[in-house]
């Protein structure tokens, strides 16, 4: 499986203000990008903080690009995941709508209620770890059913938690013309922190676009 990693933030490093609200920091042609990586994905993979923030839905927007992917067999869409320990994704969120296969990614401590509630709403569950989601356990069951390329959304937290288990392989992020500020906005990698061990990572290529800057890491082995 490989895992991309993909985010927007601001020139000061934050992927949305202190407020928590979605908001826009990449341009038209970054948007375009984003949504051609969203194509050449079997999975979209977001933390259930990111969810609840942005109501994403995480669908291919271009209709050649849903072409592209028809003619090659998969699905109009990828599939998306949730992590979500708890199992707090709303019923009427916009990724349990029929447009995408979803999956939730939740740990044993996520209250039956909820779980059914979820799969009511179609969603496939994947039950891993006791109390917040064993991203190993849970990215290895989304290779057993079939994902080969991975793509993750955010937020912060979640993408720290990736990168401790070892599990991003790629890194992109567009470094957008704006600063938010905010000791409590979220930011690319949250969660603890390192403070040994740090993820080492490679350079691949830097790209200006619209009014700011691609940057693609390969994680170093
Ligand atoms: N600019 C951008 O590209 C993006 C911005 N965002 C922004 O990020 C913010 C949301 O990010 P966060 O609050 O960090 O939430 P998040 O989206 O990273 O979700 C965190 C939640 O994921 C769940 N989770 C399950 N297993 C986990 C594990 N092993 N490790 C960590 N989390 C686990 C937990 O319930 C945790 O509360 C919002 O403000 C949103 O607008 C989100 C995505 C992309
Ligand atoms: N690439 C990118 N640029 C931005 O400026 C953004 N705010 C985000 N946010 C991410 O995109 C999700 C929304 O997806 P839909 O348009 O609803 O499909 C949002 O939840 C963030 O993950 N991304």
């Amino acid at each position: 499986m490989h895992v991309v990693v993909n985010a927007a933030m601001s020139a000061d490093g934050k992927l949305s203000t202190r407020e928590r609200t979605q908001i826009v920091i990449s341009g038209e042609a970054d948007f375009d990008r984003v949504d051609r990586l969203r194509a050449d994905s079997d999975a979209i993979v977001v933390g259930v903080g990111t969810v609840l923030a942005d109501d994403p839905s995480l669908t291919v927007t271009a209709d050649a690009l849903r072409d592209t992917r028809i003619e090659s067999d998969r699905p109009a869409n990828p599939a998306r995941v949730v992590a979500d320990s708890r199992a707090r994704t709303p019923v009427d969120a916009s990724v349990l709508d029929d447009a995408a296969e979803t999956y939730v990614l939740v740990s044993e401590a996520a209250p039956v209620d909820r779980r059914s509630a979820l799969a009511d709403r179609g969603a496939t569950l994947i039950t891993a770890g006791a109390d917040r989601v064993d991203l190993l356990r849970a990215f290895a069951a989304l290779q057993e059913a079939g994902f080969r390329d991975v793509m993750v959304e955010g937020g912060g937290e979640l993408i720290f938690s990736l990168f401790d288990a070892g599990l991003v392989d790629e890194l992109i992020t567009y470094v957008g013309s704006t600063v938010f500020g905010g000791r409590d906005a979220p930011t690319l990698a949250d969660g603890e922190g390192f403070v040994t061990g740090f993820p080492s990572l490679s350079l691949s290529s830097v790209e200006r676009l619209d009014d700011g800057v691609v940057l693609s890491w390969t994680v170093d082995r």
